[in-house]
């Protein structure tokens, strides 16, 4: 491509150097990633600046540099006021406005992303759509499955992806739509059809200066929606009328608003829910009738995901039969409240609670399970929201008979500091640490007795503890696994 079409994109642009000729065959915002012909586009980010990268960049083959400082270069340099959102926009017209040509919906909120896009991937396969997710286990066109780095890719990515999507003929694209994301601009120039907000709570505050910064991120979403290009088609801002944000984001968006929830005002309504061990069951009241749902997601707040779903789905004109039978069928989603069966007579349950509102809902619906013993396996990340850590340690020491208090990535941080920061949150000495995870969970499960509950949380389906930039291999499940088989073992001999 001319880099001059792909500068179209641009109002105005500053250009050091004659670009009337240049070709541009990629664009990469990464030097290491440069090839011949590249266009290389300098960020400034949270832990180095690109713009160091510019002649190491030349060295590898990049036929232009777009920069928003001055940079000296042998190449032509083009100037523009913010890299991040150019970025964004080119990355569209490089990668031909995928977005056009594929319904999209974006899921937002602290907690229950991931849960609703695949709900949702559920819905549109039973409505026998192909469809395409983007989010933080991994990405998916149709039912092939691909690593991602986050929950939603940088804007280079995440339009190469929908390409992709397009050129396999994918006919819904479902996607989790982070506040970093929408902070950064990495969604910028995505036509959005559905965006769904299914909460806000307490997280990321290493990242947003406040909670008002976090919602303000989550709103642009719904900003966002029905902004872009084609807007012919009816765009649906899909809103949990029971979160106390829900007013401030009907008024950030001009398109049409489907509301859901528990309560008596929502236009998508579960009523009669029957919460148990094993099951799910509500009667789901929509402007298009009603139905019962007999659903294996276990919880409150899986209720409220199967209606974030729901309305999602009647937004987009599934029909609700559709909806129920996806519902109904669906077994639910790796480490989320996922339990490890090793033949005992305790449960024990991984689930990716890693905030303290996460927390609270998944130890509040173990707690309402069982008159014994329930323990409750929980760290908190390093390099993440300081001020979560004793939120969540004071949450697991309410719900749970104990708490052990352990490792979960702890990056660049001192392990025994991560812990110190929970057990500051601590009234009452009903909890144990045990900075080794493994060591932790086995504990854990060698105190069950019948009837107990063991929550291993934080981890969910990650496969890796992450120390020091270095991921090693663990997964929850496995380590479960090993310690149940391992006290059967000894208790059979
Ligand atoms: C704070 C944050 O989000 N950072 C993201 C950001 O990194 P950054 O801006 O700090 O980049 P940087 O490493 O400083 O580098 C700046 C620029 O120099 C370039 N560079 C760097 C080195 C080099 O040799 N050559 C070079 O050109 C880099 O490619 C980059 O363009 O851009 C990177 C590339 O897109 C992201 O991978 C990175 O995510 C980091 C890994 C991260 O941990 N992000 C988390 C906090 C995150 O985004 N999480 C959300 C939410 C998860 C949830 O839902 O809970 C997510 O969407 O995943
Ligand atoms: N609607 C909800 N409200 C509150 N907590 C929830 C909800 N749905 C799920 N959870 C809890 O949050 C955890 C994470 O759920 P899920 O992965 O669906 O959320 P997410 O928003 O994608 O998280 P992340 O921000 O890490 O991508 C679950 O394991 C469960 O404990
Ligand atoms: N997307 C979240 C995941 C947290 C998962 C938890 N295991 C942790 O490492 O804190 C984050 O990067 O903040
Ligand atoms: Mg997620």
């Amino acid at each position: 491509m001319k880099l001059q079409d792909l500068l179209e994109v641009l109002p105005f642009y500053y250009a050091d150097g004659d670009i009337s000729e240049i070709d541009i065959n990629t664009v990469k915002a990464d030097s290491r990633q440069v090839t011949e012909g590249s266009l290389f586009v300098c960020i400034t980010g949270y832990t180095v600046d690109g713009h160091d990268f510019v002649e190491e960049a030349v060295k590898q083959g990049a036929s232009a540099i777009l920069s928003e400082k001055e940079v000296t270069a042998s190449v032509p340099v083009i100037q523009v006021a913010d890299t991040s959102r150019i970025m964004a926009k080119m990355a569209v017209r490089f990668y031909g406005y995928p977005t056009q040509q594929i319904p999209l919906i974006g899921v937002t909120g602290t907690n229950g992303k991931t849960t609703v896009t695949y709900l949702l991937e559920s819905i549109f396969k039973e409505f026998e759509k192909k469809t395409g997710v983007i989010g933080t286990i991994q990405k998916k066109i149709g039912d092939n499955a691909y690593p991602v780095d986050n929950t939603t890719p940088d804007a280079l990515s995440l339009q190469k992806t929908f390409q992709d999507m397009v050129d396999e003929h994918v006919e819904t694209a479902i996607m989790e739509v982070s506040s970093h994301a929408l902070d950064m601009g990495r969604v910028h120039g995505c036509d959005f059809d559905i965006a769904v907000f299914t909460n806000l709570s307490q997280d990321h505050l290493d990242y947003h200066h406040d909670m008002n910064d976090y919602l303000h991120a989550k709103s642009l979403l719904f900003a966002q929606l029905g902004n872009t290009y084609n807007s012919n088609q009816k765009k649906f801002a899909v809103i949990n009328e029971d979160d106390a944000h829900s007013g401030f984001l009907k008024k950030s968006t001009a398109q049409h608003i489907l509301t859901y929830g528990c309560g008596v005002d929502a236009q998508v309504r579960a009523d009669n829910i029957y919460l148990d061990v094993m099951k799910t069951t509500f009667t789901l009241n929509t402007p298009a009738g009603s139905v019962l749902i007999n659903s294996s997601l276990i919880g409150q707040f899986n209720v409220y995901n199967m209606l974030a779903a729901s309305a999602a789905a009647i937004s987009a004109g599934i029909p609700l039969a559709v909806i129920k039978k996806a519902l109904d069928q669906m077994s639910g989603v790796s480490g989320r409240f996922e339990p490890v069966d090793g033949d005992q007579d305790y449960a024990v349950i991984v689930d990716y609670a890693h905030t303290p509102d996460s927390l609270e809902n998944v130890l509040q619906t173990i707690r309402g399970f069982t008159k014994h013993n329930v323990y409750a396996v929980v760290g908190c990340g390093g390099d993440r929201d300081k001020a979560k850590r004793p939120v969540m340690a004071s949450i697991a020491l309410k719900y749970a008979d104990q708490a052990i208090f352990t490792s979960d990535n702890p990056r660049t941080e001192a392990p025994l500091a991560i812990l110190d920061d929970m057990a500051a949150g601590c009234q009452t000495d009903n909890y144990v640490i045990i900075e080794n995870r493994r060591e932790a969970i086995s504990r854990a499960v060698n105190q069950g007795e019948t009837g107990d509950i063991i929550l291993i949380a934080g981890k969910g389906h990650e496969t890796y503890q992450e120390i020091h930039h270095t991921q090693h291999h663990f997964d929850d499940r496995e380590v479960a696994q090993e310690a149940i088989q391992s006290r059967n073992l000894k208790e059979d001999q």
